[in-house]
């Protein structure tokens, strides 16, 4: 647009053109023909008053198409529901959407044209707010997530910011900036997160706590996954284990099996995978063998569970009750033995005594008995002592013993009385075993607290009737015997077969 003056002097021209050519035909004046001269002058004038005219409306128009295209970029970004900004090259924000109002907490007019930097920032914060946009000016890209309090409201905000660089419609270049709020989502991943913390914490706590319980359970107690992984086992499986405790748990895959055979071994893996898919075990008292031989004795139980990572488990426990029955058996033995001499005492010589008559009662098989008694063994014990007598029964029960056959068994029946059971065996042939027996003690003195002591014995035997009892079987053993005490000691006498009446004089059998 040109200067009013100007337009002035230009519409001047003309009549200046007029009034010289006038002027310098009728008075050919110097003034007349300087005005003409100036008139020449109007042509190139005129064109370079027109040239800018065009120039003035061009820039009008450019400035109005600019106002247009921003407000049309405004309203777009207006539509977006985050915080939109593009600032100039001097970092100061020429276009911003009404969420970016928001978000700063500011109107349109304080933040247009304006660095947007809080009053009394810090040279620092200033120095980095324009090194990152100079940063971006230059190329760079922004990406970076924040974590902050809202400068207003206080409200705790996670947002990612991305900045990047682009042109205006000016060809000037501008910083295009975004903050996109991901709040919602952190605080949904951070609660989800102490959830996870607080429920692992919860499960180490519980693991320990079933940690110090199994400990306290004396036999092994273990939980398995599949493959034979265990999880956790307590002290007493470990040390049954002789391994550590956590190797157990953590070595990769699996530890060294148990020591037990192969079938053992085998069955126990059956037994597994059908727990794991549901199944329960109870094995009530069974002995398994150890690689070394060993015995041991135990009641398994077995049953399915999950585990705290919902994988399916299996909780055993393995009740070793090896010391009880050790125990047990010693007691039995105890309770079955003749505390001196370790021969069956009277009660269980009276259950073998049983079961042998059982066994000759279905197969047929003849049976004999015979009852022995030392003589004068009161004697012994007056002139010698009592530890003399005991040294004297045990070296009879010893002699006794060497005479007998494996399926023969002998118990003592009450102090110096002495009972054998001769399975498979007749009246003859028991007579030769008791006359065995006999001979045996006779044949060479006991030494007794040093004292060499000629003992003997009486016997009296008997076959055992079909069907007859084992009391009746006895009572005419000892009928013989007391026959053979009474004849002289130191004698076998039998009760006849066919003849069960007691014994008399005449059917005696002596030797
Ligand atoms: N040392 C010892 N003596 C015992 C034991 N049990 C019984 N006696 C003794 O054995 C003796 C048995 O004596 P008696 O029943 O009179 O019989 P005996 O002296 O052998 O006479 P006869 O049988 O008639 O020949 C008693 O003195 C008992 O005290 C024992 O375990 N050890």
């Amino acid at each position: 647009m040109l200067p009013k003056q100007a337009e002035i002097t230009l519409l001047a021209l003309p009549a200046a053109l007029t009034v010289g050519l006038a002027l310098s035909f009728a008075w050919p004046t110097p003034t007349a023909l300087f005005l003409t001269a100036l008139a020449g002058l109007l042509p190139p004038l005129w064109r370079l008053h027109r040239e800018q005219a065009a120039l003035a409306a061009l820039a009008t128009q450019a400035q109005t198409q600019k106002k247009e295209t921003w407000d049309f970029i405004r309203r777009i970004i207006n539509v977006i529901p985050y915080p939109v900004y593009v600032k100039d090259a001097r970092s100061c924000y020429v276009l911003f959407n009404t969420a970016f109002e928001l978000d700063k907490a500011k109107s349109y007019e304080q933040l247009i044209g304006r660095d947007g930097l809080a009053p009394g920032s810090s040279e620092e914060a200033i120095r980095l707010h324009y090194l990152e946009d100079g940063e971006v000016l230059a190329g760079r890209t922004i990406y970076k997530e924040e974590h902050r309090n809202h400068a207003v409201t206080g409200q705790e905000l996670y947002r990612v910011i991305t900045k990047g660089t682009c042109s205006d419609p000016t060809g000037e270049p501008v910083i295009v900036g975004v903050r996109f709020y991901v709040t919602e989502q952190r605080i949904a991943q951070r609660s989800a997160q102490e959830a996870l913390e607080r429920e692992t914490a919860l499960r180490e706590q519980v693991q320990q706590f079933v940690q110090r319980l199994i400990d306290v359970i004396p036999d092994p107690v273990y939980i398995k996954k599949t493959g034979g992984r265990y999880v956790m086992v307590n002290d007493a499986f470990a040390e049954y284990r002789h391994l550590d405790k956590s190797y157990i748990v953590s070595s990769a895959y699996p530890p060294p099996p148990a020591p037990v055979d192969v079938l053992t071994r085998q069955a126990s893996i059956e037994e597994d995978n059908s727990v794991l898919v549901g199944g329960e075990i109870l094995k009530e008292e069974h002995v398994i063998r150890k690689a070394t031989g060993e015995e041991v004795f135990r009641i398994v139980c077995k049953r399915h569970s999950i585990y705290f990572d919902n994988e399916p488990v299996i909780i055993g426990i393995d009740h070793h009750i090896t010391r009880w029955r050790v125990a047990e058996r010693e007691l039995q033995r105890l309770a079955q033995q003749d505390a001196l001499t370790g021969i069956a005492n009277r009660r269980h010589f009276r259950e073998e005594a049983d079961r042998a008559i059982d066994r000759a009662e279905r197969y047929g098989e003849p049976l004999s008995l015979v009852m022995l008694d030392l003589d004068h063994f009161k004697h012994v014990n007056d002139s010698y002592g009592h530890q003399a007598g005991d040294q004297v029964l045990l070296e009879t029960v010893s002699r006794i013993n060497s005479c007998l056959r494996k399926s023969d068994i002998a118990g003592r029946w009450g102090g110096e009385e002495f009972v054998v059971l001769l399975p498979h065996t007749d009246a003859a042939e028991a007579l030769f075993a008791a006359e065995r027996l006999r001979t045996a003690l006779a044949a060479s003195p006991i030494l007794a607290d040093a004292n060499a002591l000629t003992i003997t014995l009486s016997a009296g035997f008997a076959q055992r009737l079909a069907g007859e009892t084992l009391d009746s079987f006895i009572a005419r053993a000892d009928t013989a015997l007391y026959q053979a005490k009474n004849s002289g000691r130191n004698r076998v006498v039998g009760f006849p077969t066919d003849n069960p009446a007691p014994i008399n004089a005449n059917n005696e059998v002596s030797i």
